[in-house]
Formats: structure tokens, sequence, C-alpha cells
């Protein structure tokens, strides 16, 4: 291995460590800290991918050709960011009259991943990189059939977000880069694979499958699935691609992707990706979902039976305006994805299920806020993040996506609805595939609403919201009456006044049921945990929204009967947002040696993502 890579465009200082670009004491606005690439010298603008998936050595290999722009007169070595990947060889050259080139790998830095150097003959515009994935890379998770809802046929997914990419193609693995796409993947006759691209529904299964991306996206969108897939349309431009086992409940489940698509046109400007469609990937995906354009990936931990965790699917699909469309620039500016999502979901509900719905799950948002914040440093309530040398996994949260949300319904409360719809439809047109700033925003937000407004907004508040720590005093805080009911019933019930089956819970949707146990004291007795869970089945839950804030209060009770479940629940469930959670708070409360017990069972089962954040939550590393 040779010497890391000089400074790049982005990296000023002479000898800065990888992912220290610079030596500011501030993060400068749209320098990506987490990229080796010198984007300021080139651009990739479109990638050709070939690719062999190969599931008995559990590689990918291939090759990336890029093709890139250059931004300069110079003519600096080209730095691409790579993960554990073994480059065998790279060419360069003028459209198709390509020779082989020196490249040479830098120093791995524990985030980052491996800058790779390539020399470029002067004036060249592609580069074509010969190379294979490892079988760890962060980025690929390669199921066993048993892990399979069908449990005949392996399976392989991708997850991009946020600096993964890297770990399965070579490439300028930073959002500011868009790039377009097409790919051909081999895979085995039985198995079809699928992209974030042009999937066509008649596909038949034959090993060889060809994908278009003519929209420019960022690395971090790219994305593929394979496996023994079939598809179900739900709409004219809608359906879902899931194992036959798992195909009508997913349809059925999700019917009202169409409604949501279709209203959200209506409100915030067209859909601008052709097909909307859903990949149902096995359960150890490690997120609820995935944007991924045309085709969002979902955890089948929503598919409850009654639509109650269909937000899911809105949130995706709001994605195709609010990130995909108009997207952070860095990893600091993840709020602008995140926070207009997560508001742009809860408009979606309210269109497609009315108000009561669109309160509760507002106000869920605003406790699961109240929660985080009161887990973490101030530094981290901050939604412009300075997320200099920290892994972007590690620092995830809710922050960004609920109080980024509020921040927006602030804004909609003060210059009243129909104005802030206005204003979200005029900037997904202004910033349509581009990549922004937390910055840019504030400019735009300055040369629109604050002129249009100036009595009602003011920029100190809004910095307030974007730079400072907590929620702004005097800030909105969304109730729900189905929620105030249940709040005397479950005092009265904690006060012994009344038995848990005097509550009436008949008609409670998931919503209730959750907010019903997440409201609940940290420790209860034996006597009570008992009568919650022989009255209302709890462990027995189907609902894992509800399993899981039932386990919660069973792990800080060491609620014994419920261990067996809570066992099953980790192993069988690779969702972050659920497994991260429970091992804490096993870790917390006395539970630890049964936290590694389980962790070192599930592990092989688990996403390369999930066992690196809950490693560190049970060792420590
Ligand atoms: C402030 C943090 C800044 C950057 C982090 C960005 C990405 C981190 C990474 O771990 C990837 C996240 C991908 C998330 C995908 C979908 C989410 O909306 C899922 C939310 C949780 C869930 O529902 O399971
Ligand atoms: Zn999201």
């Amino acid at each position: 291995m040779e010497k890391p890579p000089a400074a790049t465009a982005n990296q000023p200082q002479k000898d800065a460590a990888p992912g220290q670009k610079t030596a500011d004491a501030e993060p400068k606005s749209g320098v990506d800290y987490h990229s080796f690439a010198n984007t300021d010298d080139y651009r990739v603008k479109h990638l050709d991918l070939d690719l062999t998936a190969d599931f008995d050595n559990k590689v990918l290999k291939g090759e990336a050709i890029l093709d890139i722009q250059r931004l300069t007169q110079k003519n600096p070595s080209l730095i691409l960011d790579t993960r554990d990947l073994d480059i065998k060889a790279v060419r360069a050259g003028v459209g198709n009259n390509l020779k082989d080139v020196k490249f040479s790998l830098g120093k791995t830095d524990p985030h980052l991943g491996t800058p790779l150097k390539i020399e470029l003959p002067k004036g060249a515009n592609r580069v074509a990189i010969q190379y294979q994935t490892s079988p760890d890379a962060s980025g690929v998770q390669w199921l066993e059939p048993q892990q399979t809802a069908g449990k005949k046929h392996p399976f392989l997914f991708t997850q991009a977000q946020a600096i993964h990419a890297r770990s399965f193609i070579p490439l300028q693995d930073s959002p500011q880069v868009r790039m377009t796409y097409k790919a051909t993947i081999r895979t085995p006759k039985e198995l079809l694979a699928v992209m974030s691209a042009n999937n066509d529904p008649e596909t038949e299964k034959d090993g060889v499958y060809e994908f278009d991306m003519p929209q420019p996206i960022p690395s971090y969108l790219i994305a593929l699935g394979i496996g023994n897939l079939e598809f179900k349309p739900m709409g004219e431009r809608t359906g879902v691609y899931a194992e036959p086992e798992l195909l009508d409940a997913s349809a059925k489940e999700f019917e009202d992707t169409e409604d949501m698509l279709e209203v959200t046109e209506e409100n915030y400007g067209p859909y601008r990706w052709d097909r909307y469609d859903l990949l149902i990937l096995p359960p150890s995906f490690p997120f609820g979902g995935m944007e991924n354009p045309r085709l969002s990936f979902i955890t089948p931990t929503v598919i409850a039976g009654d639509k109650s965790l269909v937000a899911l699917i809105a949130h995706e699909l709001a994605h195709s305006w609010s990130g995909n469309l108009v997207t952070n620039a860095s990893w600091r500016d993840l709020w602008l994805n995140e926070g207009f999502t997560t508001y742009l979901t809860n408009r979606i509900m309210q269109f497609v299920y009315g108000d009561e719905r669109y309160n509760m799950e507002m106000a869920l948002g605003y406790d699961d806020l109240q929660a985080d914040l009161n887990d973490r440093p101030d530094k981290d309530e901050i939604m412009a993040i300075d997320m200099r040398g920290r892994d972007p996994d590690e620092v995830f949260s809710n922050i960004p996506y609920e109080k980024g949300s509020l921040f927006l319904y602030e804004l909609e409360q003060k210059v009243g609805r129909e104005n802030f719809d206005k204003f979200l439809m005029d900037y997904f047109n202004n910033f349509a595939f581009q990549s922004i700033t937390t910055e840019d925003f504030l400019k735009y937000l300055d040369e629109t609403l604050l002129k249009q407004y100036p009595d009602k907004l003011s920029r100190e508040r809004i910095n307030q919201w974007v730079f400072e720590p907590g929620i702004p005093e005097g800030a909105p805080h969304p109730q729900s009456d189905a929620f105030s009911k249940i709040d005397p019933v479950r005092q009265q019930w904690l006060d012994g006044k009344i038995k848990a089956s005097d509550i009436d819970t008949k008609g409670w949707t998931f919503h209730q049921w959750k907010y019903f146990l997440d409201g609940m004291p940290e420790k209860l007795t034996e006597e009570q945990l008992k009568e919650l869970d022989s009255t209302f089945k709890l462990t027995q839950s189907k609902n894992n929204e509800v399993a899981f804030s039932w386990l919660m209060i069973a792990v800080r009770n060491n609620y014994a009967p419920a261990n067996a479940r809570l066992e099953e629940f980790l192993v069988g469930i690779g969702r972050n947002k659920f497994v991260r959670p429970l091992y804490r708070a096993m870790m917390e409360n006395g539970m630890e040696d049964e936290a590694k017990r389980i962790f070192e069972k599930a592990k092989p089962g688990y996403h390369p993502l999930t066992v690196k954040v809950n490693s560190k939550v049970i060792y420590g590393d």
C-alpha cells in the first residue's frame, strides 16, 4: 500500500488527517467531511456498472466505469472513495480509448474507508475500475435462505446511506455529487434483481438484468436487491416486489400507496421519477425503510395487517420530493432531507387518513423528539450538526427528523397552511435535482418567506431552530384528543383505582397502545406487569411497534415472562430502531449477560450496520 494521497481541493490543510478536511473551528458549509473525493477538481456525471453477484463467495465483482467532468485546467490525480474493495485494475482515457493507469490505495480511516488515487492521463474523461467487494462489505447484506420468508433462496440487498456506497462501488461517495447510472447485474437464473432505477414489472427471471437511472442522483441512493422476488401492481404507477410468501399481504397492506402519491403530487408538485414501487426486504433490514428512488426498500416489520404502520410508506414516498429531488449537500444538512420528509409524511397521512390520525402521528413524533433530547448532549441537538470526525451511523437520531419537522410546522402555523404549501412546492421546483446546504436553504428562506412575512417570521428565531440545541421556547406542541383520554385512565390504573380490565381499549389503534405504554413510569411492580400482560396479551402482540414498547417496559423491570419473546424479537428483527434501544436497556438493567448471549446468537443474521452499532452498545468498541 502506498502513502495516502496528498491534500485534496477540499482538504486545504496539507497534512490534514482523513476526514478532517480542515482545521477550522467550525464546520464549513458545503464541505463534505465524509468523503475523500476531490470534488472541486472532478465530478462524476455518469456511472456504468457491470456486476456479478457471486452468492457462494458473497462478493459482487465486475467493473464500474465513471464519466467525469473536469472542473479545472490542472490534471491532479482523481481521488475516489472505497471501503474494503479489492481493486484489480484501473483504465482511463477519453471515450472508449482507455489504457491501464497507475493507482494506489491510501491510508484507511475507520469511518471513511480508503481513498483510491488514480493517475489520469491529460484530458481523460472516463475511468474504468475492475474490482470486487469484500464479503464483509458494510453496505451489503448477503442472506442465507433460512433468513428469508421462503427459506429456499438466498437474498442480497444494499444500504448505501450514509457512506456505504463506497463499500460496493468505487466512486465519489458524497451527496453533493449527482450522477445518472446504467447497470447490468448478473445473478443466479432463478433470482430477480431490482435497483433504484427503471424496474420493468414485466421482467422475466433469466439472470441478467439491465437498469437505467436517467435522473442524476447522489451515490447514497444507488441500491440493489436480489432475491426470489415477484411483482404485484397496487395502482397504475405503484407496485410491490416481494418474496411470493409476502406478496399478497404486502400489496394489501400498502394498497393506499397510489393515493399517497396522488395527494402528494396535488400539493407539492409532480412526481418526477416515473414509477414508484416498494421492495419488501427480509426482517434483518436495519431500517424501517430507505427511500431509494423509484423503489423504496421496506422492512417487513411494518406489515401489521391493519395499515397501522403505513406512515413509513408515506415517509419513503415523500423523499421523492424532499431528499431525492432536493438533497442534503453533506451529512451535516441531513435535516433538510429528513425534517422536510417527516413534515410531508404527516401531511400525507392527514390527506389520506384524516385529522385524528394526523394528530396522533404528530404527537408521537413530538414524544420521540423529547425522548431523544433527554438522551443526547447539547451539541447533538443542533439540526446543522457538526459531523466532523464522526461516524454518521453512530450520530443518527430522531433530531433531524422530528426537530426539523416541528420547525417547519411552526413556519406553517405562522404563515398559514396554504401559503406554506405553496412555499414548499416552489422550494422543490427551485432546487429540483440539486444538492443544497443548510445555508442555501436559509438564503432561500430570506428571499421568500422572510421577505413576504417580515412581521410573522424572524431570522433570529430561525437561526435558533437550526443552530441551537433543544426546542425553542414557545414552539408548537402537537396534541391529540385520542391521547388526552388515555392519560387519566393510565393514571387511575397506576394509582390502583381501576383494574386494567376496566380500561376500555376497544377500538384502540396502535398509536393509542404505543402512547399508553410509552407513558408508563420507568418502574412498575411485578403485579402491575402481570396484570397488564394477562389483560392485554402484550408479550404476544403481533404489532411490532406495540411489542417493542412493551419489551422496553419488560426489560426496564426485569419482567422474566417476556424474556423468551425478547430473545425471539431480537434474533428475528434487525431494525435498529428496535434493536439498539432494547440492547441498551438490557445493559442498563442488569441483563448484560443476556444481552451478550442474544447478540452473539443473532449476530450472524444481522446486517453489518446493526452489528457495528450494537457491538458498541454491548462491548463499548
Ligand atoms: C445527524 C446524523 C447525520 C447523518 C446520518 C445519516 C445517515 C446515517 C445512517 O445510519 C443511515 C440512515 C438511513 C436511514 C434510512 C431510513 C430512516 O428513515 C429510518 C428511520 C428509522 C426506522 O424507521 O427504522
Ligand atoms: Zn427518511
